[in-house]
């Protein structure tokens, strides 16, 4: 929401906006709502009539022989209301959960599309984990209460069509006393979304907090916080409770004044039709019916009342959800894709520059890289090595200029091409919840059990998963949880050597691997990038000494190429950047060794 002090007008909009959902679904959400029409308006009706008929047997010996046919329509009543509950809940959850699979299924194709380019700094997990749930609190108000909405307008119309007709005008206080009711959380909508999202502010501060005293609690105990972090959660524990007070307050008062509305609008119309009464101008009879039909027009209402008091929350839910449907993709596909003619991996850099928004990351980037060779980024963090290697799988495209694969501009070509020739493995890359074989299968699905052992065998994890109890169908838990990280960098090798790109792109793993896992890794790669263009973002001079070419960049500019020995031998800031990762003895190396390639 924009504006900080919003008016339960504007509130609404996202909710409505949302709404555009239930209308491939016009003919059930009529149906759902004509059937909660149907059981409001028989129980209204079964409430006049019970209290007619006691008005009669009471009152009026003459109408005794009414009796049997009230009573007749009073059983219909009670029954069409009570089958119609039931068709209203099943009807209505229906919809409902029509409408929210729906847009959980937009909701997964925006991320997708805006995915990782458009997150902003939040991570896909965390944006899809909050948008489903915040879907999931929409619910209730798909559920419940549009078409209580329709009623709650239609309801009470009908009931003071009805009174009118008995009463005569004064049926119209009720009408007023409804539209007053209803009044209440309208004009305090405001109110109660500032203090919602205060209180939720609040909350997600307190489950920072609590996170981090759990993730970090090793160095709180070393560094002796514990005290310190005892205290923070009990200051922010209570500024939860205060904000919340507010909110119950308000709340509270908003129903105690909904209740003076009802009581004010029962003793005006009881004191109207007393007065009429008294001065014959209205059957006595009527009375007592038309005092149970005023409770029976606030009914309807009350589902309304209660949607405006969760206005704000499902307003900021419903927004939440339209800024990730509403986000644009930071990549599109041609109208008309362009597919290379060969699949060699020939890869050129033509005059590129790029930023994330007007802060430049990469600047003027002209290189050629020959398929089959083997290219290591090198470079301070922040140099623009892994944006270099999403713009490789058009994650982003560059601002100006073009990157080439087999002559052809990636933005000429569609995103699944793109990504079916170019493979990106990250350093942490991310395994499916299930087993070796399924993860293996998501690359490829037609692999067969040969197949997938030979893709084990080059990325040398062959004889890891052998030794598992299930081997193949060995689970990897969620995220590849029961893995190393080095294991599962070797799972995606396997990946990419089943799909077999013709470039592949990897961020070499920084993370504490031990020697023989980093040579097992080492091998792996030795192996996928044989006949395979590959750019690797390097961090360990053994990777960087097994490539043909070395990129040094600085700041998002190529300020050297050439192999590893010529760079070490000529430029002294390649020196310092080796120096400062892990190999001071090859950084300090003389520069005896004679240079091939160029420097820029
Ligand atoms: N999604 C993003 N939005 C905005 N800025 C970004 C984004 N990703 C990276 N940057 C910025 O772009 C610059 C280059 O980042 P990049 O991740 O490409 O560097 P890097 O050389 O790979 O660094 P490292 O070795 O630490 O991973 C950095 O200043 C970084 O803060």
């Amino acid at each position: 929401m924009s504006s900080d002090r919003p008016t339960s007008a504007q509130l609404l909009r996202p909710v409505l906006r949302l709404l555009e959902a239930a209308f491939a679904d016009r003919g059930l959400f009529w149906r759902s709502t004509a059937s909660m029409s149907a059981y409001q308006f028989a129980a209204a009706a079964a409430a006049g009539l019970s209290t007619f008929i006691a008005t009669i047997v009471v009152a009026d010996p003459h109408g005794a022989q009414y009796v049997p046919l009230l009573i007749f329509a009073l059983i219909v009543a009670v029954t069409v209301n009570g089958v119609f509950i039931w068709v209203e809940s099943w009807l209505s959850h229906v919809l409902a959960y029509r409408i929210l699979g729906r847009l959980r299924m937009r909701l997964h194709d925006a991320i997708e599309r805006i995915s990782p380019g458009g997150m902003k700094h939040r991570r896909a997990g965390e944006v899809a984990g909050s948008t489903m749930s915040d879907v999931e609190n929409l619910e209730w108000f798909y559920a419940h209460t549009v078409g209580a909405a329709i009623n709650a307008a239609l309801g009470p119309l009908l009931v003071t069509v009805a009174l009118v007709v008995l009463t005569g005008p004064a049926g119209l206080i009720v009408l007023a006393g409804v539209a007053a009711y209803l009044a209440v959380p309208w004009l305090l909508g405001g109110l109660q979304a500032r203090q919602g999202r205060a209180v939720r502010a609040e909350l997600g501060e307190l489950k920072a907090i609590t996170l981090e005293g759990a993730e970090g609690l090793r160095e709180i105990l070393s560094l002796g916080l514990d005290e310190y972090q005892k205290r923070r959660v009990l200051a922010t524990t209570r500024r939860v409770q205060r904000r919340k007070l507010a909110f119950a307050l308000r709340s509270g008062a908003e129903g105690a004044l909904a209740d003076v509305v009802v009581a004010l609008t029962t003793v005006s119309f009881l004191l109207v039709l007393a007065t009429r009464v008294q001065d014959n101008a209205l059957n006595p009879l009527v009375f007592p019916a038309a005092i149970v039909l005023l409770a029976a027009a606030f009914a309807p209402a009350t589902g309304v009342f209660a949607m405006f008091q969760r206005l704000g929350d499902m307003s900021a839910a419903a927004q939440r959800v339209l800024d990730v449907l509403d986000a644009s993709a930071p990549v599109t596909d041609p109208a008309q894709p362009r597919e290379p003619t060969t699949s060699s991996g020939a890869l050129r850099f033509a005059d590129v520059n790029f930023g994330y928004g007007d802060t430049p990351v990469l600047r003027e980037l002209d290189l050629d890289i020959e398929p089959g060779q083997t290219v290591a980024l090198v470079g301070e963090s922040g140099a623009g090595k892994t944006t270099i290697a999403h713009l490789l799988v058009r994650f982003w495209d560059p601002t100006s200029g073009h990157i080439l694969l087999d002559g052809v501009s990636l933005r000429d070509m569609t995103q699944e091409q793109v990504r079916q020739r170019v493979a990106l493995i990250g350093q942490h890359p991310y395994l499916f919840r299930g087993s070796v074989r399924s993860n293996l299968h998501i690359a490829a699905p037609q692999a067969t059990e040969s197949e997938l052992w030979a893709a084990l065998e080059d990325a040398q994890l062959a004889p890891t998963v052998r030794s598992w109890p299930q081997g193949l169908d060995q689970l990897v838990g969620e995220g590849g949880a029961t893995m190393s990280g080095g294991q599962r960098q070797r799972l995606a090798i396997a990946q990419a050597f089943l799909r077999s790109p013709s470039v592949l792109v990897m961020d070499e793993a920084v993370a504490h691997l031990d020697a023989a896992q980093e040579q097992q890794l080492a091998s792996a790669l030795a192996r996928v990038r044989h006949n395979r263009t590959t750019v690797v973002i390097a961090h360990r001079v053994s990777t960087i000494r097994h490539a043909d070419r070395v990129v040094f960049l600085d700041h998002g500019r190529i300020v050297a190429t050439g192999t590893h020995d010529h760079i070490l031998a000529t430029c002294e800031q390649y020196r310092s950047v080796l120096a400062h990762a892990e190999a001071p003895e090859l950084a300090a190396q003389s520069s005896s060794e004679k240079p091939r390639g160029d420097n820029k």
